[in-house]
């Protein structure tokens, strides 16, 4: 728990002091550093942009995926969260104004993930590091023993790479089951997650840590890694990957609302066995849109095995016990976006007042046929879709197509206040080199 500690123990605590109990005390846990309302944000933008991760049955949504996939307005939600957390770790730690955020994502873990013990301080670039000094070292002075080596190593792991932030977007047996964080040695021993606490812990020993394997549900995470080398910093990265992507000179990305465009689609096949890719799994996307009750309906005249990926890239209706919801969405993240934001939002009576009316009609038996096919194309396993994405809780209201139409108009309004954000936050960020939530 936060103590009201001086910020000089804290440093010695982090660096100086490598022996002892203090050695094991560089870990922070702080309950309800998000409002709810933050967790919920960033669950939208995770459920409606995420893809397969870097270990079995986990998903993320990495900030720069956001903006390679033309949708960069949605970093905004992230920016205050990024900025205090940074700001906390360096108080915490003793070394204001001295770290980088080198990597800002969401990551969720589903049903069968899990870590056993391990460090966060396996980072390629650091292993680089430590080579190329040991080479030199060898070189020069061959005779160096072995602890002095080990006292180098960690000097650079706390000096290079110093900790990392977990903030829970999601609550242990409400949302999953399984998930506990343990760490080995130390106190507190067992972090039950809860939504909007946060672990903030170094990267090297002595916080080996683990996570229990996920019996069932999404556990939803906000990671971030912080650095003292700023080689590192993930905003140099992002500002120019905005700044290719987007140029703020143009009047254009001002006007026009930003939809999202897919990446490739094997980014978002989510297979349990890698051997029969083709035959099993499910596109995830599409997964998300069916656990919510949704059917997705292509406008194409025909479907076609042989495109079948490209049709998600296409413009597509939702449909919802065989009533057709009239609006094209662009492709299949858009309507995703729209599924979501419903489920997020919800409506309230007064919300739909000047709302845009939108036909909805009963499918034809052909357009059934239509709706059931596109379903065994992209869900290959849909008992297993329904174990991994299901939330019975997003099912409990009644579904109203009223409220839905309201729910559209209002991601369009969401989008908008959000890009206009960026479009005037850019240029201050680019004279800056840093990435911070502006004060327009
Ligand atoms: O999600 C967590 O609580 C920690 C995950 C973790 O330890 C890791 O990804 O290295
Ligand atoms: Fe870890």
């Amino acid at each position: 728990m936060e103590n009201g500690e001086s910020v000089n123990r804290r440093r010695k605590r982090m660096g100086d002091d490598t022996t002892g109990e203090n050695q094991i005390q560089a870990r922070l846990i702080i309950p309800d550093f998000l409002s709810l309302q933050e967790c919920k944000e960033l669950e939208f933008i995770h459920r409606s942009c995420s893809t397969v991760g870097y270990r079995p049955n986990v998903f993320s949504t990495t900030l720069s995926h956001l903006i390679a996939t033309n949708s960069p307005q949605l970093i905004i939600p992230f920016l205050s969260i990024r900025d205090r957390l940074k700001e906390k770790v360096e108080e915490f730690f003793g070394c204001e104004y001295e770290l980088s955020v080198e990597f800002t994502g969401l990551i969720s873990w589903t049903r069968g993930a899990s870590i056993g013990w391990h460090t966060d301080d396996n980072r390629p670039y650091l292993k680089q590091r430590h080579f190329t000094v040991s080479m030199r070292l060898l070189l020069l002075c061959f005779s160096i023993c072995s602890i002095l080596w080990s006292l180098l190593a960690v000097f650079l792991i706390c000096f290079l790479l110093l900790s990392k932030a977990v903030c829970y977007l999601n609550t242990y047996g409400q949302d999953f089951k399984g998930g506990l964080f343990h760490f080995r040695d130390g106190h507190p021993n067992t972090v039950v997650p809860t939504a909007g606490a946060v672990s903030i812990y170094t990267a090297d020993d002595r916080n080996v840590h683990s996570v229990d394997e996920i019996l069932e549900g999404e556990r939803l995470t906000l990671a971030m890694w912080f650095s003292r080398d700023s080689a590192h910093d993930e905003d140099t990265k992002l500002i120019s990957l905005l700044s290719s992507n987007m140029p703020c000179s143009s009047s254009k990305v001002s006007e026009e609302l930003l939809l999202p465009k897919p990446a490739s689609s094997n980014m978002y096949w989510f297979c349990p066995d890698q051997e029969q890719n083709e035959e099993s799994g499910f596109d995830i996307c599409c997964a998300r849109i069916y656990v919510a009750g949704f059917d997705v309906y292509s406008t194409e005249e025909e479907l076609s095995c042989s495109d079948f990926s490209e049709l998600l890239q296409q413009p597509l209706q939702l449909a919802r016990s065989n009533v057709l919801f009239e609006q094209e969405f662009t492709n299949v993240l858009h309507a995703l976006q729209a599924v979501q934001f419903y489920l997020w939002k919800g409506t309230t009576p007064e919300d739909s007042e000047g709302v845009r009316k939108r036909k909805i009609s009963l499918l034809s038996e052909l357009e059934q046929g239509k709706v059931a096919s596109m379903k065994s194309m992209f869900v290959k396993d849909n008992e297993l879709a329904n174990k991994m994405f299901r939330d019975d809780k997003c099912c409990l209201h009644e579904f109203d197509w009223a409220e839905f139409t309201v729910s559209v108009d209002e991601l369009e309004r969401y989008s908008r206040r959000l890009q206009k954000e960026l479009v005037m936050s850019l240029p201050h960020w680019k004279t800056q080199q840093i990435i911070y939530k502006a004060t327009l």
